[in-house]
């Protein structure tokens, strides 16, 4: 902000929200765009978009919900011929998109009841919010009170937390990011973009052969769930890692060799998996690969077993899970998802990786990347075990426990959405789409 007058920022936001929404009404001439106006920059933003959105032929209603509004873009906006009222009751029948510019990363959660009142109004009518949905908490992705649902976010310089950790980013839409040139600090959360995914994957060196890449072992599935074995080792077996481990009953072990011939027994491995349908056998599972003294992947009915820390390891729960290890209730869990993620990894001393809808992944010093790849048809019985193995064989490749989790929730998320294609996905099907979502990843190297 230091760098540049705050009105070169504005204008290039601005541009870039018109923009935004010129595109997603298909055109200006004749159509009718609803600004609601809140007191500071963010209010400004759509009042200056707005006055772009006049001069190409829209008609641009704005209603002010504050006694002020920002006055360059009032100004702007009323020279275009923009026209502005203070009473929903004042505004012209249904416009075709409703921008919110209510407020953006200076707005405090929750929203007044004049906010609530005009989009209650309007309900129905596609919404582009502007920078974040108003109402959200911006700094940590959380709810409190009413707030925007909208359609299509537009948001300045870079994405904030509130664009990707949930219960806020589901309230966001689509995204669409505008480069107004900001000098950005670190940020609080990350979010791996396919370059980040290319340059972290393992790849095997021109020498490599199967110990030098690593091999990871599965203790996993009982006699009850003997499936879980399978996909967990189905996980594992992407050919990320150079050998398979499995270890477990004899009954189960002789189905995994039969889906898996390349999957071998007990023996030295440089990463186990340990858990996914454990059953009983889950403390028994854990205190042995724990005395090996190399990197975990603690899944399922594992994670009722973790007492003290886990240097080095990684702890994958969904948000039941996660509740059930810190004594909370699911619906905490999920409602502040990123606060108990950090709160775990820091209790344990080890990566936590928090399934869900945008998957969080937090490391004890506090960093944090959110996995923004998947499809809700991820939701279905085992493929948590996948996600386990997959992570578990990138940990026995060598990448450091959050590298390993993070890039395997991503990738993880965007096999789902590969081979899903916008229907339903089996577990199976899951895994095995991923060697083939690596290969179109790698074939885009450069
Ligand atoms: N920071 C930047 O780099 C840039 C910011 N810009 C815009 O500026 C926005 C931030 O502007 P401001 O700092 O003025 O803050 P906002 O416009 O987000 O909100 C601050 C104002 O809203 C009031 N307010 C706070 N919470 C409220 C609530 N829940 N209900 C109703 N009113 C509430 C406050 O009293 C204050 O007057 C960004 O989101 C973005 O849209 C852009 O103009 C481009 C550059
Ligand atoms: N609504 C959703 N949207 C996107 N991904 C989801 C959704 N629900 C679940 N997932 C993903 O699907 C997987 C489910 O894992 P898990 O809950 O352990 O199921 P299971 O134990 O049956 O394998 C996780 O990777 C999770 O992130
Ligand atoms: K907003």
């Amino acid at each position: 902000m230091a760098r540049l007058h705050d009105g070169a920022l504005m204008e290039r936001a601005a541009a870039g929200l018109a923009a935004a929404v010129l595109d997603l009404l298909g055109g200006g001439y004749g159509r009718r765009v609803l600004l609601l106006v809140g007191s500071g920059d963010n209010g400004g933003d759509g009042l200056l978009a707005g006055s772009m959105l006049a001069r190409r032929g829209v008609r641009v209603e704005a209603l002010l919900l504050s006694d002020h509004a920002h006055a360059a873009g009032l100004a702007a906006l009323r020279a275009a011929g923009g026209l502005t009222v203070r009473e929903v009751r004042d505004l012209h029948p249904r416009p075709d998109v409703v921008i919110d510019a209510i407020v953006g990363i200076g707005g405090r959660p929750g929203l007044r009841p004049a906010a609530v009142e005009a989009l209650e109004s309007f309900a129905g009518v596609p919404v582009v919010a502007v920078d974040v949905p108003s109402g959200v908490d911006v700094d940590t992705g959380e709810v409190d009170g009413p707030h925007v649902t909208a359609d299509l976010t537009v948001t300045f310089g870079t994405h904030k937390v509130a664009h990707l950790v949930d219960p806020a980013a589901s309230a966001c839409g689509a995204l669409h990011a505008v480069d107004i040139g900001l000098d950005l600090p670190e940020p609080a959360v990350e979010a791996l973009q396919p370059a980040d995914v290319r340059r972290l994957l393992p790849q095997p060196a021109l020498h490599a052969h199967k110990y030098t890449r690593g091999v990871v072992g599965v203790r996993a599935g009982s006699s009850t769930y003997p499936g879980a074995a399978l996909l967990a080792v189905a996980g594992a077996n992407t050919g990320l890692a150079g050998m398979v481990r499995y270890v477990g009953s004899e009954a189960v072990a002789s189905r995994v060799r039969e889906a898996h011939p390349e999957v071998v027994g007990e023996g030295r491995v440089q990463a186990w998996v340990v858990g996914p349908g454990g059953g009983n056998d889950a403390a028994a599972m854990l205190d042995a690969a724990r005395a090996d003294g190399v990197p975990l992947v603690v899944d399922a009915d594992a994670l009722a077993h973790v007492d003290g820390t886990l240097p080095g390891c990684v702890l994958t729960p969904h948000a039941g899970e996660l509740a059930g290890i810190l004594g909370l209730a699911r619906e905490e869990v999920e409602a502040r998802p990123l606060a108990h993620v950090r709160g775990a990894a820091d209790r344990f001393d080890c990566v936590v990786l928090l399934k869900g809808h945008r998957t969080l992944v937090a490391a004890p010093d506090g960093l944090v990347r959110a996995t923004s790849t998947g499809t809700p048809w991820l939701a279905t019985a085992g493929a948590g075990d996948v996600l386990a193995g997959l992570v578990g064989s990138l940990l026995a490749a060598g990448l450091p426990a959050f590298d390993a989790a993070s890039l395997g929730a991503w990738v993880h998320g965007a096999a789902g959405t590969r081979a899903s294609r916008g229907g339903p996905l089996t577990a199976t099907t899951l895994a095995g789409s991923i060697p083939l979502l690596m290969r179109d990843l790698l074939a885009r190297q450069g």
